[in-house]
C-alpha cells in the first residue's frame, strides 16, 4: 500500500482528483468505481471545477457505485442515486446510461445483486475504485465480519453505521436498516484502489488499519492483499500514528 500524506482535506481531495482526471484524459475508456458519504464530496467538487475550466470530458467514462440503501427511491434526497446526481453527474457530461448504482427498490433484491455483479464483469471490471472508510473499518457497506469472498449482496447495517449516517436524516428511525453493497471480493477485483481517510474521527480506524493483521473484523484490512492500493490521508487522520519525518 502506498501512503500519500496531505496537509488537510482540501489537499487530499486535490490529489485524488488529479489521479482521477489523469485517467479520464488517458487514451483508454475508464471504468470508475465511486463512493458516497462525506469524504468524496470535495473530490467531486474538484472534478466539476476541472470539467468547467479545462473541459475534461466524461463521455468515455463508465461509473459503478459501491452501494445503495434498500427502500429509498432514486429521487429521495438521502438515496445514493440522488447524491450522485446532485454532487457529480448533473454537472459533468457523463451519459446517464453509463452511470450504474445498485437498485435498492428492486422487488427481487437477490436478483438485483447478481445483475449488478454480472454487469461489472460484462463491462470488463473496474479500473479505479474510490473508497472511503467507516468508523468500524467498513468499506462500501461491508460491515465487520463480512466474508472476504463476498460479492454484491444485501447487508443489514450495523447500529454504529446507522448512527454515523443519521446526520443526513431527520431521525435515527428513518435511517434504512439494509443496503445493497458491492462485496469485498467485488472491490478487490478492481485493478487499482484509492482509499481516502480524513479528519480526527478517522484516526483510530486508520491506526487499526496499519497495525492489525488482515482480518474480517476490520474489512478495510483486506486492502493490504491488493497489489495496487493508494491511501490518501490527511494530517488529522494520521495523528494517532508515528509518521517519520
Ligand atoms: N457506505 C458509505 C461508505 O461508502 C463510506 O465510505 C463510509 C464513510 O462515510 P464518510 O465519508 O461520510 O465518513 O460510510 C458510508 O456508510
Amino acid at each position: 500500500m502506498l501512503l500519500i500524506k496531505t496537509k488537510d482535506y482540501q489537499q487530499m481531495c486535490e490529489r485524488a482528483a488529479e489521479i482521477i482526471i489523469e485517467k479520464v484524459n488517458a487514451a483508454a475508456p475508464l471504468k470508475l468505481g465511486l463512493a458516497t458519504g462525506g469524504t468524496p464530496k470535495g473530490i467531486y467538487r474538484k472534478l466539476i471545477e476541472d470539467h468547467r475550466n479545462n473541459g475534461t470530458s466524461y463521455q468515455r467514462v463508465t461509473t459503478f457505485n459501491l452501494d445503495e440503501y434498500v427502500g429509498l427511491p432514486p429521487h429521495h434526497p438521502n438515496s445514493y442515486h440522488f447524491y450522485m446526481n446532485h454532487y457529480l453527474f448533473s454537472h459533468i457530461d457523463i451519459p446517464e446510461k453509463q452511470t450504474h448504482i445498485p437498485d435498492g427498490m428492486a422487488s427481487d433484491l437477490e436478483a438485483e445483486c447478481s445483475r449488478y455483479e454480472r454487469l461489472i464483469d460484462t463491462e470488463g471490471g473496474i479500473d479505479l475504485q474510490i473508497l472511503g472508510i467507516g468508523l468500524n473499518g467498513h468499506i462500501g457497506f461491508n460491515e465487520p465480519g463480512t466474508s472476504f469472498l463476498s460479492r454484491t449482496h444485501v447487508v443489514q447495517l450495523d447500529e454504529t453505521t446507522r448512527r454515523a449516517n443519521k446526520r443526513y436524516f431527520s431521525s435515527f428511525a428513518e435511517v434504512p436498516t439494509h443496503a445493497i453493497t458491492m462485496g469485498i471480493a467485488t472491490i478487490m477485483k478492481s485493478s487499482e484502489i484509492i482509499l481516502l481517510v480524513n479528519g480526527r474521527k478517522k484516526a483510530k480506524v486508520l491506526r487499526r488499519l496499519f497495525e492489525e493483521e488482515v482480518n474480517e473484523q476490520l474489512p478495510a484490512s483486506v486492502l493490504k492483499k491488493h497489489p495496487h492500493v493508494t491511501i490518501i490521508a490527511d494530517e488529522e487522520a494520521l495523528s494517532s500514528l508515528y509518521v517519520s519525518p
